[in-house]
């Protein structure tokens, strides 16, 4: 569904990272783990078209991405980027009704079937009520779960998500992710790819997905979460000790150490800042 071999990725000619390779197939989800400023949006547009690959090739569907259109791509790959901010006031439900764009003749409007998959991918996240709602003036995270909404109703057979959980309160962190899996294996619908980062490596483990580790533009570590996820290999990639622990239940979490040793404020300094 999505190859990328040998890639080169950067801003403006200059390189920040090479010999990315991945694969994304239907019912998979790829999660993305690495330090801040490592390049993982920078892969993401890549992967999209949205910036030029400086080097190797991305596949969509057998077919070379740079042969392909806006619209084709937006066909076979929704995307939930980190941050959006339109131009004009546009209520929540015509940023949900953007997703079916990419499924409409050039000139046509979306129509109430459209209207309908806006709705109700607004409804399964739980946000049904923000549809009249001004988008600019919504909270990060309510823009996030619209953002998300809209990916939902593109029903394109990958899906891309930078960071989805980031601005997320707990509960809907949770929602968040039981959408991805849903997403990736629900039986009911068509299976999709999904591929997303994350600065929280518990969510590979809950998602049971597979992990891309990258650091300084490449890719140092992939597998399966319980191999790729050791603490050995976080403690290298994020530059503190972590451990990774079986809960009670069973399950696989990260804890990072907090450094006994870090420089800390007396109450004093603390009350002067
Ligand atoms: N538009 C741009 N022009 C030039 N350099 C950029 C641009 N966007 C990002 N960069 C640089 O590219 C590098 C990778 O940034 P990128 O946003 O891909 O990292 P990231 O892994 O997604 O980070 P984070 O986890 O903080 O979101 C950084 O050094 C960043 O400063």
């Amino acid at each position: 569904m999505l190859e990328a071999r040998d890639l080169a990725i950067g801003h403006g000619g200059k390189a920040i990272g090479a010999g990315l390779s991945l694969d994304v197939r239907p019912g998979e989800i790829l999660c993305l783990l690495g330090p801040n400023g490592c390049g993982k949006t920078t892969l993401f547009k890549t992967l999209l078209g949205l910036i030029p690959a400086l080097g190797g090739q991305v596949r969509v569907d057998g077919a070379s991405l740079a042969g392909l259109s806006r619209a084709q791509i937006a066909q076979a790959v929704a995307y939930v980027p980190q941050q959006h901010a339109p131009p004009f006031p546009y209520e929540a439900i015509e940023i949900v009704l953007m997703g079916r764009t990419a499924r409409l003749g050039a000139f046509a409007q979306p129509g109430a079937a459209d209207r309908r998959v806006a709705e109700a991918s607004l409804e399964r996240l739980g946000i049904a009520d923000l549809a009249g709602r001004d988008y600019s003036r919504l909270s990060g995270g309510q823009r996030q779960l619209v953002l998300i909404a809209r990916a939902l109703a593109q029903e394109a057979p990958l899906v891309v998500m930078d960071e989805p959980t980031a601005s997320l309160d707990f509960g809907n962190q949770a929602r968040v992710l039981a959408e991805v899996a849903k997403l990736a294996r629900d039986a009911e619908s068509e299976e999709r790819g999904v591929i997303l980062s994350t600065h929280d490596p518990d969510q590979a483990f809950a998602l049971g997905a597979d992990v891309l580790l990258m650091r300084d533009g490449a890719i140092v570590g992939r597998g399966r979460p319980e191999e790729a996820l050791t603490g050995e290999s976080l403690s290298a990639v994020y530059g503190v000790p972590v451990s990774v622990e079986r809960t009670e239940s069973g399950r696989l979490v990260c804890a990072p150490a907090l450094r006994h040793s870090a420089p800390s404020m007396t109450c004093d300094a603390l009350m002067m800042t």
